[in-house]
């Protein structure tokens, strides 16, 4: 299963809102066809968002100067107007921002060349480049990760919650590429993947992928988290992140933060592992990551069908925010941030020169 796939002139998109029923893909032939697939969570997870989002503005730039604009100033406005719409797709997921800001980067610096075919072409080759880049940084947090966790010399037992796997990337994924990398060297036991209500990305996706991989997955409801930790030795939580402040507050998937909260109780470690990109260094805390709210529907019903009544309230928030005191490690391409907080990420990003 190929989660994107760039055909030069259509993004394909694995329609991921039919698995595990279907494996069927979307093609998007224009950005709007993409931003109602990211918004729909046909694409889904933040570094595959950024992915399809790139390519978004390909298809945009390409429509626009087939469409007559012959003058890169007047590109890049229309550009501008695009991946504003597109980056509000999805609030929370800071890699859609990352990878916009990127694309209208470089056609800013092609700007002066007054050649809007030449700023098609490089936005083509850096999102090739970001999609690219993304299966690399996958494999190298994930390498950072299990070394790390190999170092307790036993095969282990792992709980995840979300998918932050192939599903939500271009690459292995990140928590689950950790997984995958543990497994290569035989060290995991077994993975506890929470269900993850109310879209279910934990059933669907995380249960589905590592089933198919063939890496041992037992499937358990979010409310099930507790008792499997203190009954099935639990030896580490492993998630993904769609947006990480100066002081290492993690934005993840609604139920991240009490899943940290318990594995906390049962002095459990709880590791992030994340591109780099997920970073916000602008943001300095986890209070001012936005968001996102989603549609009512999503919780009062299950599947289609009605399982609440229709005009009851709902809170439906889709992700939360983990104090930086719960986490143990964030594992990112450049290396591991141990106990993070300001200090620690100031520290890492200097020390690496790692430049956003
Ligand atoms: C490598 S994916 C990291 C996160 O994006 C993932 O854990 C998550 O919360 C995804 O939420 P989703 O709403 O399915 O996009």
């Amino acid at each position: 299963m190929e989660t994107l796939h760039w055909k030069g002139n259509e993004l394909l998109l694995l329609d991921q809102t039919a698995l595990p029923l279907q494996e069927r893909y979307l093609s998007c032939r224009s950005w709007q066809d993409v931003r109602r697939a990211i918004a729909v969570l046909a694409v889904r997870g933040a570094p595959a968002i950024g992915v399809a989002a790139a390519y978004a503005v390909v298809l945009a730039a390409r429509a626009l100067v087939q469409g007559g604009v012959a003058d890169s100033a007047a590109l890049l406005t229309q550009l501008h107007a695009i991946c504003l719409d597109l980056d509000a797709a999805r609030p929370t997921a800071v890699n859609l921002h990352w990878a916009l800001a990127k694309m209208e980067r470089r056609a800013a610096e092609l700007q002066a060349e007054n050649d809007p075919a030449l700023i098609v072409d490089a936005l083509e080759a850096l999102a090739n480049a970001i999609c690219a880049e993304d299966i690399t940084v996958n494999r190298r947090l994930s390498a950072y990760g299990a070394a790390c966790l190999c170092k307790a010399g036993k095969k282990l037992h792992i709980l995840t919650h979300c998918n932050a796997g192939a599903l939500a990337t271009a690459g292995i994924g990140t928590a689950l590429g950790v997984i995958r990398a543990l497994h290569a060297r035989g060290l995991v036991n077994m993975v506890y993947a929470d269900e993850t209500r109310p879209l279910l990305q934990g059933a669907r996706l995380t249960a589905t992928e590592l089933h198919a991989d063939g890496i041992p997955v037992t499937l358990i409801t979010d409310n099930m988290a507790a008792w499997v930790m203190r009954t099935k030795e639990i030896d580490a939580v492993i998630v993904g992140a769609d947006r990480i402040t100066g002081n290492g507050d993690t934005a993840n998937k609604i139920g991240t933060y009490g899943v940290a909260i318990l594995a906390r109780e049962h002095r459990i470690p709880f590791y992030v592992a994340a591109p780099i990109s997920t970073f916000d260094l602008q943001m300095e805390t986890g209070v001012s990551i936005p968001i996102e709210e989603r549609d009512h529907r999503e919780v009062r019903q299950f599947q289609g069908q009605a399982s609440a009544p229709a005009d009851v309230a709902v809170f439906n928030p889709a992700f939360d925010v983990t104090p930086h005191e719960y986490i143990t490690a964030i594992f990112t391409e450049a290396g591991v941030i141990s106990e993070p907080d300001e200090r620690q990420v100031t520290q890492f990003f200097q020390k690496k020169g790692v430049v956003l």
